[in-house]
C-alpha cells in the first residue's frame, strides 16, 4: 500500500548528531523523548521538512479530550508515583480500569491496593508506567534546555506515542527497552488501528506497508498497531475498539488477594508467577490455564499440586471446587464494573461533571459497560 523512504522517517539515526550530543554520550534521554525534543527544540531548518505531515497532526486539545494521562486528576487517580491523590478519602471514586490505573474500588484497604509490581507487566498499571516515562523524558530535556514548555514538550512526546512505528536499523540488537525501538513514519502514521494483522516492515531502506485482505474503492484502509486489548488502546492511544480479537482483562490483583507467601514462592518456582504478557488472564471464552492452576492451588495438598503441574498425576483436581473459586474471582470483577458504573452514573449525572469532562466520562462509562459484558461472557463460558 504504502512504501516510505529511510530519509523521510524522523528517527534517531536521522536527527543530526549535533542535537544527539547535547544529551551526552550515550546520550542521555530515551529514544522517545529524545524524538519530542527534537520537534521542540530542533533547529527550524531541520524540521522545515515536516511542516505539511505536521499540519495534520492532532492539537493537543485532542490529547487533552482522550489521553487519560492528561485528564483531571479526579478522572485519573491511579497508583502512578506521581498521582498523589488521597484515596482513602470516601469520596474518591477510582474511574479508570484497573488495568490502567492499578487501583480497585471494591479492593480498598487490601494490601494489594498498593500492588508489589513483582514481575514486568506489560498491559496493567499503564498509566504509572506511562508517566513515569513522561516525566522522565521531561527531566532529561529539561536537563538539557531548561526552558522548555510543558505543553509543547508532553504535546510532542504524545505525538511520538500514537503515531510511532517499531524501528530497530537491520543487523542492529534491538534496545533493551522496546519503548526505545521507535521512529515516526510520515504518512504511515494516517492508519487507524484494526485488530487484524497487517504486514509492515523495514529493511534499513524504507519501510513497507502491505494490505492483509482486499479493499473495495473508498473503504478505510486500516494497519493493526499490535495485539493490543482495549484497556492498552485506550491508555496508550486514546480510543478502544467495539470488538477486539485481543481483548483481555487480569485477575492477577484478585488473584493475588487469597495467594499466602509461600504460594507465591511456589508459583515462582514452577513458573505460573505472573510473567511478561501472560499473567492470569480472563476473555470471554473464560479464564487461562494458568489462572486455572492458580485455583487448584487453593484446596489441593502441595504435594499433589505439584505432580498436577509438572504433569505427573491429576489427584485431587476437582473441577466443581475450581470452577467455584474462578466463579468467586469473576464475580470480583463484575462487583468492581457494577460499582465503578454507579459512580460514574453519580458523577455524570451530578453537576460534578463539567462539559469538558462529559466526553471522558462517557468514554469511561462505554469501557465499564464493555468490561461488565466481557465478565458475564467468561462467567458463562466457565460455568458451561
Ligand atoms: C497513528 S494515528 C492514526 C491516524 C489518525 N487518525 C491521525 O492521523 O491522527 C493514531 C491515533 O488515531 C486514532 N485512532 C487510531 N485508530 C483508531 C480507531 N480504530 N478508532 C478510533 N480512533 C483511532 C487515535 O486517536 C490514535 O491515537
Amino acid at each position: 500500500m504504502v512504501t516510505v523512504p529511510f530519509q523521510a522517517m524522523l528517527t534517531v539515526d536521522t536527527i543530526p548528531e549535533s542535537f544527539i550530543r547535547k544529551f551526552g554520550s550515550p546520550p542521555n534521554i530515551s529514544v522517545h523523548g529524545l524524538l519530542a525534543a527534537f520537534l521542540t527544540h530542533g533547529d527550524p531548518e531541520d524540521l522545515v521538512k515536516y511542516d505539511l505531515w505536521k499540519s495534520v497532526w492532532p492539537t493537543r486539545k485532542d490529547f487533552e479530550d482522550s489521553m487519560p494521562c492528561l485528564w483531571p486528576r479526579d478522572l485519573r487517580i491511579s497508583n502512578s508515583e506521581y498521582d498523589g491523590a488521597d484515596i482513602s478519602h470516601p469520596s474518591r471514586a477510582i474511574f479508570l480500569s484497573p488495568s490502567i490505573s492499578g487501583r480497585w474500588n471494591t479492593l480498598r484497604n487490601r494490601k494489594i491496593q498498593q500492588k508489589e509490581c513483582e514481575y514486568e507487566s506489560h498491559h496493567q498499571n499503564l498509566l504509572a508506567q506511562q508517566e513515569k516515562r513522561l516525566r522522565t523524558a521531561w527531566d532529561s530535556a529539561l536537563a538539557v534546555f531548561p526552558d522548555t514548555d510543558w505543553e509543547t514538550f508532553s504535546y510532542y512526546w504524545f505525538i511520538v506515542n500514537t503515531r510511532s512505528f517499531y524501528y530497530v536499523m537491520p543487523g542492529n540488537d534491538p534496545p533493551e527497552d522496546r519503548n526505545d525501538a521507535l521512529a515516526l513514519v510520515p504518512f504511515a502514521d494516517y492508519f487507524n488501528h484494526s485488530d487484524i494483522a497487517c504486514d509492515a516492515d523495514f529493511n534499513g531502506k524504507e519501510y513497507t506497508f502491505r494490505a492483509a485482505k482486499s479493499y473495495e474503492r473508498g473503504e478505510e484502509i486500516f494497519m493493526c498497531y499490535g495485539a493490543h486489548p482495549n484497556d492498552f488502546l485506550f491508555a496508550e492511544y486514546g480510543f478502544f475498539l467495539e470488538e477486539n480479537e485481543w481483548e483481555v482483562l487480569y485477575l492477577d490483583d484478585i488473584v493475588f488477594r487469597i495467594l499466602s507467601p509461600s504460594d507465591r514462592d511456589e508459583l515462582r518456582l514452577q513458573q505460573y508467577y505472573g510473567e511478561y504478557r501472560r499473567n492470569y488472564q480472563m476473555t470471554s471464552a473464560g479464564v487461562c490455564y494458568r489462572t486455572e492452576i492458580v485455583a487448584c492451588m487453593k484446596y489441593m495438598t502441595r504435594k499433589d499440586w505439584r505432580n498436577y503441574v509438572l504433569g505427573i498425576s491429576t489427584k485431587g483436581v476437582n473441577a466443581a471446587k475450581s470452577l467455584s473459586i474462578i466463579q468467586g474471582w469473576i464475580r470480583a470483577y463484575m462487583k468492581e464494573a457494577d460499582k465503578t458504573l454507579a459512580a460514574l452514573n453519580l458523577k455524570q449525572e451530578s453537576s460534578q461533571g463539567s462539559d469538558e469532562d462529559r466526553g471522558k466520562l462517557e468514554m469511561l462509562l462505554r469501557r465499564w459497560r464493555q468490561i461488565r459484558v466481557l465478565c458475564d461472557e467468561a462467567f458463562k463460558a466457565v460455568s458451561c
